[in-house]
């Protein structure tokens, strides 16, 4: 705890604080950072609930702005000690094009770099992904690697070059001189795939086993192991990160962190049924239903559906070569690097996590019917 006279004093900013993990960092920080004096919250989209938030003792400042846009950014930085960048594009469907995924990730990114140069600001946590490592596009498996695990990081999507790019950028700022003449201390923090409540890929998936009339089809062999997260793990990891960045910069100045848990080593399709298994939903097969070349060729058939139905309508399934190729590579952490350096603990037991999600999940129900 802090004394009375660190209390209440800084200012942060998070990016895409409306987002999924963005909502999740807003909240924990105003239950866990008590230093805290006024918290900025800058998206695209700004959501109703932060109304809520502008009531407690904090100063909740809610600014909608555009991460491509410079002197936006510039603006909502200026006078903050600390920037969570968490804002991204999110998009491994074939939703938005490459130009705009590596605008936002990667331009965005910079501005916010350059932002702190510009203002002052000496603190920088980068929300970066495990995908900035893997699975890679020759599909080698990482298992139950860590931070120095030697990996052949190549990847073609939009999506990983846009993460890897950003990150490399945050971690070459370290020690830039910022306004004042202070260097700039930054990290990237690398989660593995998140869930938890507001996870809109899992709701996907349990719309889609109601539609199927309470199942699932098993796609994905039950050995491939695919590495996970809570959201409130994340979030936890990085106000810690954050608040100990300013007392050990020379430690954690230009580092990368995996952003881990206890939760299960599971296979993706397993992993979800802990949550929708309790919510009703059964998967069907003890191995994946269709043979891996079937589900290539569908995967390959909706890529070429897709661009022939851009022009009409935006066809965007869950599975695509990219999508299967993600699933279908075991990409697991084990490490012990935030606990070392800046005494990471998992505020939320798996048991917890599972139950919160859980419970998530019922109320997406309830609300459906
Ligand atoms: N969801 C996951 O499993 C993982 C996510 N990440 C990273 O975590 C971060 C947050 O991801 P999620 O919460 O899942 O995504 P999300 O899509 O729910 O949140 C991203 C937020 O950024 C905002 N945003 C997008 N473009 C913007 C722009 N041009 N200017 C300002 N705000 C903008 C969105 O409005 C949204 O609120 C991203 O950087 C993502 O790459 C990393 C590992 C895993
Ligand atoms: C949607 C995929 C599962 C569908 C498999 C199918 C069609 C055979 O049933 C998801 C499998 C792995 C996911 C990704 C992974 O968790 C890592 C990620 C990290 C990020 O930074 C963003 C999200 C994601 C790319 C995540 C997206 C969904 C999967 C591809």
């Amino acid at each position: 705890m802090a004394d009375s006279a660190q209390a209440q004093k800084l200012v942060y900013l998070v990016t895409g604080g409306c987002g999924f993990l963005g909502e999740h960092v807003v909240r924990m920080l105003l239950q866990q950072e008590p230093q805290l004096r006024e918290l900025r919250i800058f998206d695209l989209h700004l959501g109703p609930w932060l109304e809520e938030l502008k009531t407690g003792p904090v100063q909740v400042t809610a600014i909608q702005g555009d991460v491509t846009q410079a002197h936006e950014v510039a603006a909502a930085v200026a006078g903050a000690h600390v920037v969570i960048h968490t804002a991204g594009l999110v998009d491994v469907f074939g939703k938005t094009s490459p130009e705009t995924i590596h605008e936002v990730n990667v331009q965005g990114t910079r501005n916010v770099i350059e932002a702190c140069v510009q203002t002052g600001t000496r603190f920088l946590v980068y929300t970066s992904s495990m995908e900035v490592v893997g699975p890679n596009i020759k599909g080698q498996p990482f298992y139950r690697g860590n931070e120095n695990t030697p990996y052949e990081a190549v990847h073609r999507h939009p999506y990983p070059c846009s993460k890897a790019l950003a990150e490399q950028l945050v971690l070459e700022a370290n020690g830039r001189k910022v306004l004042g003449g202070l260097p700039l201390v930054t990290c990237a923090l690398r989660p593995t795939g998140i869930y938890g409540e507001g996870h809109q890929i899992m709701r996907d998936f349990y719309h889609q086993g109601l539609r199927l009339g309470g199942r699932l089809f098993r796609a994905i062999p039950a050995s491939v192991e695919h590495g996970r997260v809570y959201v409130g793990n994340v979030a936890w990891m990085h106000v810690l990160v954050a608040r100990e960045l300013q007392h050990r910069a020379a430690l954690m100045g230009g580092q990368v962190y995996f952003c881990y848990d206890n939760s299960p080593y599971k296979s993706y399709e397993d992993f979800n049924m802990e949550f929708l298994g309790p919510c009703g939903l059964r998967l069907v097969g003890t191995r994946p239903l269709l043979p891996y070349w079937l589900l290539l060729f569908l995967a390959a058939l909706n890529v070429l559906l897709q661009w022939l139905l851009r022009p009409l309508l935006l066809y965007a399934p869950l599975l695509n070569p990219y999508t299967l190729a993600m699933a279908n590579t075991t990409f697991t952490v084990s490490t012990d690097k935030a606990r070392r350096h800046f005494g990471y603990e998992p505020l939320f037991s798996w048991e917890e996590s599972r139950t919160r999600t859980i419970r998530w999940v019922q109320a997406v129900e309830g609300s459906a019917q």
